[in-house]
């Protein structure tokens, strides 16, 4: 991947949507698109992106637990990702990407799972007062569509065989938090050709440059 030779720091962004929506799809676009452009990127997931996160990410996607238990986990594993990850990467001016952050925890935990959002607003509070994504992108599609890709793809963890009404509160979750902070939150239709959501993504991402 190309070096650029630069002391500014480097951007982070996130990927989010409902299962299915599409977001490791355009992962690796974004990677290219950018390596071309001169960046060198590190591209994450969450949970996971550190040794310790990817055992957590195993622990959260297949075993049952409280809600807050679970919330507890996700910001574990992001606490590690942001330590040994994220802001290393960022401060050296690289290019974060990570598939999803701490918005799907307001959209599964709290929207979708019951938990109180002041709770996750204060875990966020305490593990990254100062860092958020300099951009997400929100990939949106209706559950039906997100549901067809997903069971066209592969076997479906925990989260992903929950029923029809979680995706629905994930989904007007994401919507909302797009409504909140429409600087940060770009809304992709994701119902489009791949190679339309594309173009939309490198428009977006032409801000950032
Ligand atoms: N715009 C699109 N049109 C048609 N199929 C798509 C599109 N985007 C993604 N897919 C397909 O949908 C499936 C799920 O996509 P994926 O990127 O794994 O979703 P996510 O990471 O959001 O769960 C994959 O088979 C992928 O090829
Ligand atoms: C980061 C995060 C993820 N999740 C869930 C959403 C997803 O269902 C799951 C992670 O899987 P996902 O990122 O969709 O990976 P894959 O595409 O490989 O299935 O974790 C939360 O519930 N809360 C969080 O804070």
């Amino acid at each position: 991947m190309t070096q650029e030779n630069s002391a500014l720091p480097g951007k982070f962004i996130s990927f989010e949507g409902i299962d299915g929506a599409g977001k490791s799809t355009h992962i690796g676009f974004v990677t290219e698109w950018l390596a071309s452009r001169g960046k060198t990127v590190v591209s994450s997931r969450e949970p996971g992106g550190t040794a310790l996160g990817e055992k957590l990410r195993a622990l959260l996607l297949h075993e049952k637990m409280h809600v807050e238990t679970e919330a507890l986990l996700m910001f574990a594993s992001r606490r590690e990702h942001l330590a040994q990850v994220i802001e290393p990467a960022i401060a050296r001016g690289d290019w974060v990407l990570s598939d999803r952050f701490t918005d799907a925890s307001f959209a599964y935990q709290s929207a979708a799972g019951g938990m109180d959002r002041a709770k996750i607003m204060a875990l966020a509070q305490w593990v990254h007062p100062h860092r958020w994504p300099d951009m997400t992108l929100l990939f949106d599609v209706p559950l039906e569509v997100a549901r067809e890709r997903l069971d066209a793809e592969r076997t479906l963890d925990k989260f992903e065989q929950e029923k029809a009404d979680f995706f629905a509160r994930c989904r007007s979750e994401y919507l909302r938090l797009a409504a909140e902070f429409p600087d940060r939150i770009v809304v992709i239709d994701s119902t489009r050709s791949i190679d339309e959501t594309r173009a939309t993504i490198a428009a977006a991402l032409g801000r950032l440059l």
